[in-house]
């Protein structure tokens, strides 16, 4: 038994908006979980300091699935990404008290390492297809096996995942949303290519990655597909939006290209036919926005089944805490396939200092108990939050579409 004694949530905003629970215990132990929804952080913050932390205290922090169950069933009011990001800050903080005081690293708690570290793909963006390659081209030499190419269109003035920034993309920005612009044509005939010039520039040794951004209609994904099966990808990432899941199987009925989907996916009730269907090859969802470690490990056990295997989202959008929850997550699950890993910059390095690190292509959570990430709130107490939202999108007639 060890009483939750204090609980307390974090918001900080040392280049982008954090927002993190730490759980204390009467054996003087805390916890730290990432509560971060990027661009409506403070509803999770709300949800917690009104709603949760009230119902934290006096809990053995030892029941971690049973407080999982009373927060989820208890609230009557199941799924959303607000409240499973809420119940994910929750459950990442109990793992790390439970391994702080048995003195292991998360990862060992969950049944200990299934590999040596976990293969990550890194960002490669550009605003032409030549700066993108020679942003592969870096990464490949800093020891990278997996890159996740986007470049400008041309004639669309913005595209997502490019920006001026050579490392830290980061599209929340503004008071207001940003508007950006859209043409599906113009995309998908750029989009080959792109790879067709990465694959010569590149070589084959590399693992080739794009994201869509859930800018498709399903017939348009699967001519994308078809149209890049030459290249090889490792996998095509929300190549549609995925509310209805049965989407995929147009998709799948027209291409082998790999398909990834589901970072914003929050439980696994949101991944269950494309799961059983076998309409993916990669389930996206990740620690914070998919209620924790411990539902996130019952998807991979369902994906498992299927030959599905993970690929946490990991934006710069999820903190140190979320990306050390996915490396202890990762390392761990049998059917492991990839993680994300966009750097954060120096600033939110500095306010989560980490035992997680980076070689060869390869991460790993480090052997610190627990997940190994501090918060040093006298430099998080520097950085005020700062309101901040996702573009939107219209297409080029003005009307609205998917960012
Ligand atoms: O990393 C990705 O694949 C993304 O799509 C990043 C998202 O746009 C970002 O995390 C939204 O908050």
């Amino acid at each position: 038994m060890s009483r939750i004694t204090a609980a307390r949530v974090v918001v900080t905003c040392p280049g982008r908006n954090f927002v993190t629970l730490r759980i204390e215990t009467e054996d003087g132990v805390y916890g730290l979980g990432d509560a971060t929804l990027n661009g409506r952080e403070l509803a999770v913050a709300s949800y917690l300091t009104d709603h949760v932390i009230p119902c934290l205290i006096g809990r053995d922090a030892h029941r971690i699935e049973d407080i999982w169950q009373y927060l989820y069933k208890g609230a009557y009011w199941r799924r959303g990404p607000v409240t499973m990001s809420a119940i994910a800050a929750v459950d990442m903080a109990l793992w790390d008290i439970k391994g702080k005081i048995a003195g292991l690293p998360v990862y060992q708690l969950l049944g200990g390492a299934s590999r040596e570290g976990c293969m990550v793909y890194g960002h490669a963006n550009g605003t032409d297809i030549e700066e993108t390659i020679d942003r592969a081209q870096e990464l490949v030499e800093q020891g990278y096996k997996a890159v996740r190419l986007q470049s400008g269109v041309p004639g669309i003035a913005t595209t997502y995942g490019v920006s001026g920034e050579r490392f830290y993309y980061e599209p929340a920005k503004g008071s207001l949303p940003d508007e950006t612009v859209w043409s599906t044509s113009k995309y998908m005939n750029h989009v080959p290519k792109l790879f067709a010039r990465g694959r010569e520039a590149l070589g084959w040794d590399v693992h080739l990655l794009h994201d869509v951004h859930h800018r498709l209609t399903p017939i348009e994904a699967g001519r994308l597909g078809k149209d890049l099966e030459p290249y090889r990808l490792f996998w095509l990432e929300d190549a549609t939006p995925a509310e209805n899941q049965a989407a995929f199987r147009l998709i799948r009925q027209h291409t082998t290209t790999p398909l990834a989907v589901g970072e914003i996916f929050n439980t696994i009730w949101d991944a269950k036919q494309l799961i059983e269907e076998q309409l993916i090859d990669y389930i996206r969802a990740t620690v914070v926005h998919a209620g924790g470690i411990t539902h996130l490990r019952r998807v991979a056990a369902l994906a498992d089944l299927y030959q599905v295997r993970t690929g946490c989202h990991g934006a710069t959008d999820l903190s140190p805490v979320c990306m050390a929850a996915a490396l202890h997550f990762g390392l761990s699950v049998p059917n492991f396939g990839i993680q994300e890993y966009m750097r954060h910059t120096p600033e939110t390095d500095a306010v989560f200092p980490h035992a997680y690190t980076f070689e060869n292509g390869l991460m790993h959570p480090g052997d610190a108990p627990g997940l190994g990430v501090e918060m040093d709130e006298e430099t998080a107490a520097q950085y005020e939050y700062k309101r901040a939202y996702l573009p939107v999108n219209r297409l080029e007639d003005g009307t609205m579409f998917n960012w």
